[in-house]
Formats: C-alpha cells, sequence, structure tokens
C-alpha cells in the first residue's frame, strides 16, 4: 500500500463529502462523493449523477476522475468514497476498471461514512488480474 500522509486523508474526505453534498441522485437518493489525489498533490472531486434513463447514470468515482482529466491530472495517488451509508460504499465493477487504469495497484481507495467509518483496500484488491492499457500492447 502507498503511503498518504494523514493530512492528505483528510483532506480527501473533506473534499469527497463537499462531492457527496453536490450528489444529483433523485431515482436512488443514494447519495455518493468521491476525491483523489493527484500526483502533483491537488484534490478533485466527484459525485454521482442520475438520470431518468437510468442506465446513464455516472458514479462518483468515475466523475471525480474525469474531474481530475479534465484539469490536466492523468496520474492520481488515492481515491477516497464518501456516503452516509453505515455499510461502506466500495467502488462498483465499473467504476474499479477506470480506477485501474488511472491509479497504480498499490495506490490506496478508502471508503469512509459520515460517522468516520473507514475501509481501505489497494487498487490490487479491488480488481485484481485486471485488464489494463499494458495488455493493448501485445501483439
Ligand atoms: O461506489 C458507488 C456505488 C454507487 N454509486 C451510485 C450510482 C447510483 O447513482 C447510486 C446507487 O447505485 O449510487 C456511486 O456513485 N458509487
Ligand atoms: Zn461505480
Amino acid at each position: 500500500m502507498s503511503k498518504i500522509k494523514s493530512d492528505e486523508i483528510l483532506a480527501l474526505v473533506s473534499a469527497a463529502k463537499a462531492g457527496f453534498e453536490k450528489a444529483y441522485a433523485p431515482y436512488s437518493n443514494f447519495h455518493v462523493g468521491a476525491a483523489a489525489l493527484t500526483a502533483s498533490g491537488k484534490i478533485v472531486k466527484g459525485c454521482n449523477v442520475e438520470n431518468a434513463s437510468y442506465g446513464l447514470t455516472v458514479c462518483a468515482e468515475r466523475n471525480c476522475l474525469a474531474q481530475g482529466v479534465i484539469s490536466g491530472e492523468q496520474v492520481f495517488k488515492a481515491l477516497v468514497v464518501y456516503t452516509n451509508q453505515e455499510k461502506l460504499t466500495p467502488p462498483c465493477g465499473a467504476c474499479r476498471q477506470v480506477i485501474v487504469e488511472f491509479l497504480a495497484p498499490d495506490a490506496l481507495v478508502m471508503a469512509v461514512n459520515h460517522n468516520n467509518n473507514k475501509k481501505q483496500w489497494t487498487v490490487n484488491e479491488l480488481l485484481p488480474d485486471a485488464f489494463t492499457p499494458k495488455d493493448l500492447l501485445e501483439k
């Protein structure tokens, strides 16, 4: 597991909570925020954005990483997911694949809730034997 400073974790949790406050989830009423620490030390955030055409919903984690890419960042050191659920929210399968694209296998992914309960994984624990950009290089 790559080491992230405790003040960076605090800042990530606070940004993920700010993302959570912006969630657009009128259909599920399941609000999610996410924040990521970029390789250059910036923090980007996201929230889930649902749609009347339910399948078009985009999770907080993917919106967060897309926001990072839009702001010029393509490498992230950690990702935090914030919900107000007693049971901590792990990234869904689609998000795990996108996380693998932009975070190293030993990077930190953490779920946190309104009670400050926390659970953490490495990227590799969330999606072992992932299909990655490297798999595209083989002929
Ligand atoms: O890790 C997760 C899990 C779910 N959701 C969203 C998708 C949908 O809007 C709602 C319920 O699945 O929560 C996320 O944003 N991240
Ligand atoms: Zn997801």
